[in-house]
């Protein structure tokens, strides 16, 4: 049988994996496949900004282990599983997270070349800004980034109430400061979702130098001598060997690439021995795993004003008819329109973020009990910069088999203390006038969980938090393979042409969602390979 052969090998079709493979068919660096295990997403509700209650089932069923620090529960950290990864199925909010996150990387994580200022041309290559541009944006790049269509009459209350809390109103969440309440920005053009499939890879598509292989899961990547020489993977069930001339590019996230190179035998020399796998290299893989955490403030309202009923009966039908001949209306908005950031620790900059619903969300509900109201609003409440450190473990050889994943949330007592102080900020928001006005009855958490009751907020916090989909750090970039995976071109330690570009590499989680940052690292991973090249 001929072995099919490649320039390079970009594994995993996401945020990340998409950028990567952009870059480098338009710097014409040869043939390049990107393998995806994922399906196509033609499906519209890839399109529409208010699919995501459906394509969220395109995602890999990722849980944690339960722990009594969370109340014994197994947590969902869902990721995409389709072309465009993650940002096929995200919220689409557009931020960046704070210059300091950056600084952090290059000062506390030995990151040099990473810090904000070397990151900032990165996020502005990457960004097609509609209205902001200058010093911090960009307007030529693939990203689509757009303001905010809809601006529901809740929303509005929100912003106002944040602003009768004493916080500034923000125009712009990327820019000189975070601190603030405002309207988000997000990845939408013309009322269509702008994932990077829909955006970066659709530009090169038509190229014949491209290879798109959908449905193919990754399960190892060939070393020999000490350098990266092919892959091993199933392609719709069958197993298939392809060889790589120049580089393989693991980009299937930070739970997938870890997977990956731990299933290569790059990882941990004691936790693969344990298994039989041969070792190649040992490195910390898996380790530095973390995410944000938040909680979920539902309260029901006196008006019947929220989205609620917007997806049902004739009302459906006339937005969907207003999208397919205008591409405007409800579902050509993400419903996650507003938001706010607050210095709630004093450190300085923002420590706690809120995301608004002008709905109850019934549909990523730690609590469940939204499911059981009608009109109402949901804020979630995040803590920016968890202390708390988790491992991802193989279960087994066989690549069918989930990985373990041990996230250690809340360890720290730090991370408490910010997610109850990301709760109070969210009570304090209801408190005020343009908010309390429309509010009928909090019920998430219920009564008995008083502003300053510590002692009952941090039962709600255990009882309720949830992961908000940004695993990060299991590959981390460093200059020791003592400690990172990946130096500082994001090539393995140790492995000549194997570099994993995702979110993986991130040392430590931006203040802020994560897509974009890993969008921009992904631009600046793109043009160290191509340098290198
Ligand atoms: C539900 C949800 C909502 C979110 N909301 C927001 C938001 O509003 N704003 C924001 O900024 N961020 C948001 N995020 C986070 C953000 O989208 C992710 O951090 C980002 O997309 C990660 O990019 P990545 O390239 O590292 O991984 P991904 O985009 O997840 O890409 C990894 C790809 O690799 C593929 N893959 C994995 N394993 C294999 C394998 N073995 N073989 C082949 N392919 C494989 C996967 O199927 C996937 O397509 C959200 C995430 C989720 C899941």
């Amino acid at each position: 049988m001929q072995v099919k052969e490649f320039d390079y090998i970009v594994c995993g079709a996401g945020s990340a994996g998409c950028v990567v493979a952009t870059r480098l068919i338009e710097q014409n660096k040869g043939t390049v496949l990107l393998l995806e295990a994922g399906g196509s997403d033609q499906d519209f509700n890839y399109k529409i900004p208010a699919g995501i209650p459906v394509v969220i089932n395109s995602t890999w069923n990722y849980t944690t282990e339960p722990d009594a620090r969370t109340h014994h529960r197994e947590m969902s950290c869902a990721q995409g599983k389709v072309l465009g990864g993650s940002s096929s199925v995200n919220g689409m909010i557009y931020l960046r997270g704070q210059a300091e996150d950056y600084d952090e990387w290059a000062d506390m994580y030995g990151c040099t070349g990473w810090d904000f200022q070397s990151i900032l041309p990165y996020f502005k290559k990457s960004e097609n800004n509609e209205s902001l541009s200058g010093e911090y944006h960009g307007t030529q790049g693939h990203f689509v980034i757009s303001d905010t269509r809809l601006k529901h009459p809740l929303t509005r209350a929100f912003i106002k109430a944040g602003q009768e809390l004493g916080l500034p109103y923000v125009n712009d969440f990327n820019g000189q400061s975070q601190q603030g309440v405002g309207f988000y920005q997000h990845n939408i053009k013309n009322g269509e979702r702008g994932s990077t499939s829909r955006t970066y890879l659709a530009s090169v598509r038509q190229n014949p130098q491209l290879t798109v292989q959908l449905n193919t899961q990754v399960e190892k990547v060939l070393v020999e001598q000490g350098k990266a020489t092919g892959i091993e993977c199933r392609i719709n069930g069958t197993s298939t060997v392809i060889k790589a001339r120049k580089g393989v590019v693991l980009s299937s996230g930070s739970i997938g690439s870890a997977k990956i190179l731990l299933l290569s035998g790059i990882g941990p020399k004691e936790h693969l021995d344990s298994l039989g796998i041969e070792v190649k290299q040992d490195l910390p893989v898996g380790k530095n795993y973390h995410d944000h955490l938040h909680t979920s403030i539902n309260a029901t309202i006196k008006r019947p004003i929220s989205l609620y009923g917007e997806d049902k009966g004739l009302k459906r039908y006339k937005h969907g008819l207003q999208w397919l001949l205008f591409r405007e209306g409800v579902v050509a908005s993400s419903v996650l329109e507003g938001g706010a950031f607050m210095d709630s620790n004093h450190e300085g900059r923002p420590d706690v973020q809120a995301m608004f619903l002008p709905v109850l969300d019934v549909f990523d509900d730690p609590s469940g009990q939204g499911k059981n109201y009608t009109h109402g609003i949901t804020l979630k409440m995040c803590h920016l910069r968890p202390k708390s450190r988790g491992q991802l473990y193989l279960r087994s050889k066989n690549p069918d088999d989930a990985v373990r994943i041990e996230a250690n949330l809340l360890e720290h007592p730090d991370d408490l203390q910010g997610l109850i102080r990301a709760t109070q900020f969210g009570l304090d928001l209801l408190q005020q006038p343009s908010l309390s006005n429309e509010i009928d009855e909090v019920f998430a958490p219920d009564h008995t969980v008083k502003r300053d009751d510590v002692v009952a907020l941090e039962r709600f916090v255990r009882e309720y938090c949830k992961t908000t989909y940004h695993p990060v750090g299991t590959c981390r970039m460093g200059q020791s393979p003592q400690d990172s995976v990946v130096d500082l071109n994001l090539k393995v330690h140790g492995i000549d042409q194997l570099s994993v570009i995702d979110c993986s590499v991130f040392p430590s989680i931006p203040s802020a969602n994560t897509n974009a940052p890993t969008v921009a690292i992904a631009e600046k991973g793109a043009d160290v390979l191509i340098q290198r090249s």
